[in-house]
């Protein structure tokens, strides 16, 4: 699909509940209000002005978008061609707050394919709305981007996982929809995608199949790997006891603070999704266990499995590569 056969109806989508965006040159602070000002921040006039601004200042017409979760800023730095925008210097771009996102966009070839990559995303916890967060999906979508890869952090729920295990995500449980909460919520652009989205195939089952099928070519990768249910949480505290036993009963393999938006977004202008998690701790499940987490330790997980994390996603974005024609999707 051409971002230019979008049929164009509808009225723009985007909630406003933020902090720190950069707009000409100042920043707002408003209060949260999710629907009023809908139509002022992340309509698609909007997200197409900051694609035009990216696609003018680089030559790379990315296939796939990639988001570094925590501490997995080491997937933006194997690109080669490299065009990267610090997200200060982008017009209308949020600013990454988190220890470990580094908050820059960086275009570039991934074994040969064209993507770009978030260097840091945008979580909730952060003040900004769940729209805000995913709005850079967006931006991918109209850079050219059919396919989005989302990476994270995530806490294990399920007892069989260890700290450095990966999981990849076949389904999410969108709590904070639950409560209400969706990076879809107000007026529906149709130029971005339909009003009521289907989420049952949210994972694409391919992208899982060839990530299994490239984990048993690692070494040692294999052992590390399983699939599951990720979930989101609103953060930035981490869960208690007795919300970590709510997340067993309820089918969920991992927690965590993102991903969840950001594939609802994608799947809502059409990209095709593949996520996963890299367990960075066991979540506390009984009031006798030590809690012991911290963030920076987390990122520091990351940084100890970059190996084996960039070949995996190299291998998963030479996949969709061979999948995609060449032809430049963008203008
Ligand atoms: O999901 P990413 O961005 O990887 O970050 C994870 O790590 C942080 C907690 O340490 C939270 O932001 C959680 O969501
Ligand atoms: N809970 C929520 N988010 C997280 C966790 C966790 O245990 N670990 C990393 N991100």
């Amino acid at each position: 699909m051409n971002v230019n056969e979008v049929s164009v109806n509808g009225s723009a989508n985007g909630v406003s509940c933020e902090s720190g965006t950069k707009s000409a040159g100042k920043r707002s602070n408003g209060l949260c209000n999710p629907v009023k000002d809908n139509s002022s921040y992340g309509s698609y006039e909007m997200v197409e002005e900051i694609a035009t601004y990216l696609l003018e200042r680089t030559r790379i017409r990315p296939r796939c978008g990639i988001i570094c979760g925590s501490g997995l800023g080491c997937l933006a730095d194997q690109l080669t061609d490299v065009d990267s925008f610090d997200y200060d210097a982008i017009p209308h771009f949020p600013v990454s707050t988190v220890a470990g996102h580094r908050g820059r966009l960086v275009f570039g070839r991934l074994g040969g394919v064209p993507v770009v990559c978030m260097q840091g995303r945008f979580h909730y916890y952060e003040g900004y709305s769940l729209a805000k967060c995913s709005m850079p999906v967006r931006v991918m979508r109209l850079v050219g981007c059919t396919h989005l890869i989302a990476t994270n952090a995530a806490g294990a729920i399920n007892s069989r996982f260890r700290v450095g295990d990966i999981m990849l995500i076949r389904d999410h449980v969108n709590l904070m929809g639950f409560a209400g909460n969706c990076p879809l919520l107000g007026p529906n652009d149709d130029r971005f995608g339909p009003r009521f989205l289907g989420m049952a195939k949210a994972y694409e089952p391919a992208l899982l199949a060839v990530a299994k099928g490239a984990a048993r070519q690692m070494p040692g990768m294999d052992d590390l790997l399983h699939e599951g249910v990720y979930c989101c949480v609103g953060g930035p505290n981490f869960e208690t006891v007795a919300e970590g036993r709510l997340m067993a009963l309820l089918g969920v393999d991992a927690i965590g603070m993102s991903t969840v938006h950001e594939i609802i977004t994608a799947r809502h202008c059409g990209m095709t999704c593949f996520a996963f998690s890299l367990i960075t701790n066991m979540c506390t499940m009984s009031y006798d266990e030590e809690e012991e987490h911290c963030h920076e330790t987390f990122v520091d997980v990351g940084r100890q499995l970059e190996g084996r994390i960039c070949e995996l996603v190299a291998r998963v974005v030479a996949s969709i590569g061979e999948s995609c024609s060449e032809t430049p999707l963008a203008k």
